[in-house]
């Protein structure tokens, strides 16, 4: 099944999002059949679909849902309200745009508009599939190139998008044509979306992996047991500094010291020239329940103070190369996403 897709309507029910509930993975497989803005809205907050090209998605079929069920009236207050259901991955905005800009052409035009940036996600993931691992074979060895160890952090998956995904979508093709040795994923505290879910993608595909704690990936990269990092974006700025999940930014330093090429996949809608640099960035913060507290169980001592920044940003002169479905940018050479394909 997708992460997130659009069911369409019955004489018994009008169309309406199907999405495959992400917070209760690996434990149970819950597919959510949302018929309301309201109810995508808390989905996307609670990370039960997450990931930058899924929320593209989901906030694109989102306005096809409001303008098919809301009074016209409402229509524009509950897309604002979507719009905005989690700041930093700029796909949710621009799905949003995307189906609303069809607006004045009725609501059948606003979901095909819809329709057509689910379908472009599922291309572009083919296409970052194998641009990425045609990287990795220019700038591998030739034996890393053809037995790979790739690591990589958070969950960048189908999960994460409609199908394939965009980082793990490149170790998915390397394990596909035989190139992939293993995979490191880190677990990515505090929603372990790295051992609940792209572990689950990886044992799906039958590729071989370790699981590890984030904090062994520094060691792990300086001891030489990774031949390439693979990251996602939630935001890419205009000079290439790259927004991802918290942690990023520490393996980024610790590739850079270990001299292992540090690779970000992502879509070209993850591109955001209105955005000059990592610093206008705005970095979701998710409140201190989560780091003292997994999954309602209580770790930490009541009353404590934490910080949770959902996201880092990674500097351009970090990342080696940025991987698209439409290129391949190397700000390792001075390559900026702000120039033109
Ligand atoms: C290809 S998904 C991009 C990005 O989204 C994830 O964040 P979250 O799980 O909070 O939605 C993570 O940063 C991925 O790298």
């Amino acid at each position: 099944m997708r992460a997130i897709d659009w069911t369409d309507g019955t004489t018994e029910r009008p169309g309406h999002i199907r999405l495959l509930d992400q917070s209760l993975l690996p434990q149970s497989e819950t597919v959510l059949e949302i018929d309301t803005v309201d109810d995508l809205i808390d989905a996307i907050k609670r990370l039960a679909v997450r990931g930058a090209p899924a929320l593209g998605v989901a906030g694109a079929l989102g306005v096809a849902l409001a303008v098919q069920n809301l009074d016209p009236a409402e229509v524009d207050k509950a897309i604002d309200k979507l719009r905005v259901a989690r700041p930093t991955a700029v796909n949710l905005a621009l799905g949003v745009d995307l189906a609303r800009a069809a607006r004045p052409d009725g609501a059948a035009a606003v979901l095909a508009a819809a329709l057509k940036v689910r379908d472009d996600d599922i291309a572009a993931s083919s296409a970052m599939a194998k641009h990425g691992a045609a990287l990795l074979g220019e700038i591998l060895s030739d034996s890393a190139a053809s037995s790979a160890r790739l690591m990589t952090i958070c969950n960048t998956g189908g999960l994460a998008a409609v199908e394939r995904g965009t980082a793990l979508g490149v170790v998915q093709e390397m394990h596909l044509t035989g190139r992939l040795k293993q995979a490191i994923a880190l677990e990515t505290r505090p929603l372990l979306q790295g051992s609940r879910l792209t572990a689950w993608e990886l044992l799906q595909m039958g590729a071989p992996f370790d699981l590890i704690v984030d904090s062994a990936a520094a060691s792990i990269l300086a001891a030489g047991g990774a031949d390439a990092v693979l990251v996602g974006a939630d935001r890419i700025a205009a000079n290439g500094d790259t927004a991802n999940k918290i942690g990023t930014f520490a393996l980024a330093l610790a590739a850079d010291y270990a001299g292992v090429p540090f690779i970000v996949v992502a879509p070209e809608s993850t591109v955001d020239t209105q955005t000059a640099s990592g610093a206008e960035i705005d970095i979701e913060d998710r409140g201190s329940t989560e780091v003292a507290e997994i999954r309602g169980m209580r770790l930490a001592p009541e009353g404590i103070a934490a910080a949770n920044p959902a996201f880092d940003v990674t500097p351009a002169k970090l990342i080696t190369a940025i991987v698209t479905d439409k290129r391949v940018i190397r700000p390792d050479r001075g390559d900026r996403p702000d120039q033109p394909l």
